[in-house]
């Protein structure tokens, strides 16, 4: 069964980087009448949620969370609150930070809940359980630029499960790992609707998060959104 039927082109079932990108300004726009920092905390609640219910923290406790340099990076920074607030014990990998002041208030946030942000040194030590993919996502093009080079790398030869944001990092957003990052996460959590390249995800759990899509906006996009069980953020896919 389909999950997102796009109208825009009939033959798509997941959304093509260009409609992604329309959504979210659309969402954004005075018809929408959302502000980034609300989409922003949805998503990234969304993602530590997910996380929640397939990496228990009695195993999963100590969560590296690698942000990148765009809004995916934002909802990675989100995720890192909310699972410390979960009971787990979080440290952010967060290389180029913004200068945005929505990004700076999330790095006070969270050094607020003295979360600490690691070097590429830490990344390395295999001191984690479970790392969160934050770096990229429906933004990302063309092969990877530097410094981000090594964290994928890193990613690839992980030997403990990621669990991506919207988008492997590094992933063709329509055709998947065209690049060779190898990276395979376990779980990935697409946000508002999968994108093309979840076509390609062969890990174990397909989440969707960000339950902010009203009914009409989803009509207007041919998005056919799965419900969202009770009051959960996020819900399991096929
Ligand atoms: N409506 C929603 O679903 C929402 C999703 N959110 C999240 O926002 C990202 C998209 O964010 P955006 O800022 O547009 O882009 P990215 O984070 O993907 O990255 C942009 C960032 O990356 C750099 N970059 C691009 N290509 C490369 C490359 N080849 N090498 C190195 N660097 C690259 C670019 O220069 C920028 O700096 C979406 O996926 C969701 O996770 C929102 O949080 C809420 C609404
Ligand atoms: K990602």
């Amino acid at each position: 069964m389909p999950i997102i039927r796009s109208t825009l082109d009939a033959d798509l079932q997941y959304l093509t980087q260009k409609i992604a990108q329309e959504v979210d300004k659309e969402l954004m726009s005075p018809a929408g009448g959302f502000v980034v920092e609300q989409l922003m905390e949805l998503a990234g609640l969304s993602v530590a949620q997910s996380v929640a219910k397939e990496y228990p923290l009695t195993k999963y406790g100590q969560v590296l969370v690698c942000c990148g340099p765009g809004n995916n990076g934002g909802d990675g920074l989100v995720a890192a609150r909310h699972l410390w607030h979960f009971g787990y014990k979080p440290s952010i990998y967060y290389p180029k930070h913004s200068k945005k002041e929505l990004f700076q208030n999330l790095v006070t946030q969270c050094n607020n809940l003295h979360i600490p942000f690691v070097d590429i040194l830490a990344v390395k030590s295999g001191d984690y359980s479970l790392i969160v993919d934050a770096i990229f996502g429906f933004s990302f093009s063309g092969a990877v630029r530097e410094p981000f080079g090594e964290i994928m790398k890193i990613l690839a030869e992980s030997k403990v499960p990621i669990a991506a944001v919207d988008i492997p990092s590094g992933w063709d957003v329509e055709q998947g790992d065209v690049h060779h990052t190898d990276i395979r996460p376990e779980m990935l959590i697409s946000l508002t609707a999968p994108k093309l390249a979840a076509k390609h995800f062969r890990g174990k759990f397909h989440y969707l998060g960000g339950r902010f899509v009203s009914s009409d906006f989803a009509h207007k996009f041919g998005l056919e959104l799965p419900a969202y069980p009770g009051t959960d953020q996020c819900v399991r896919l096929p």
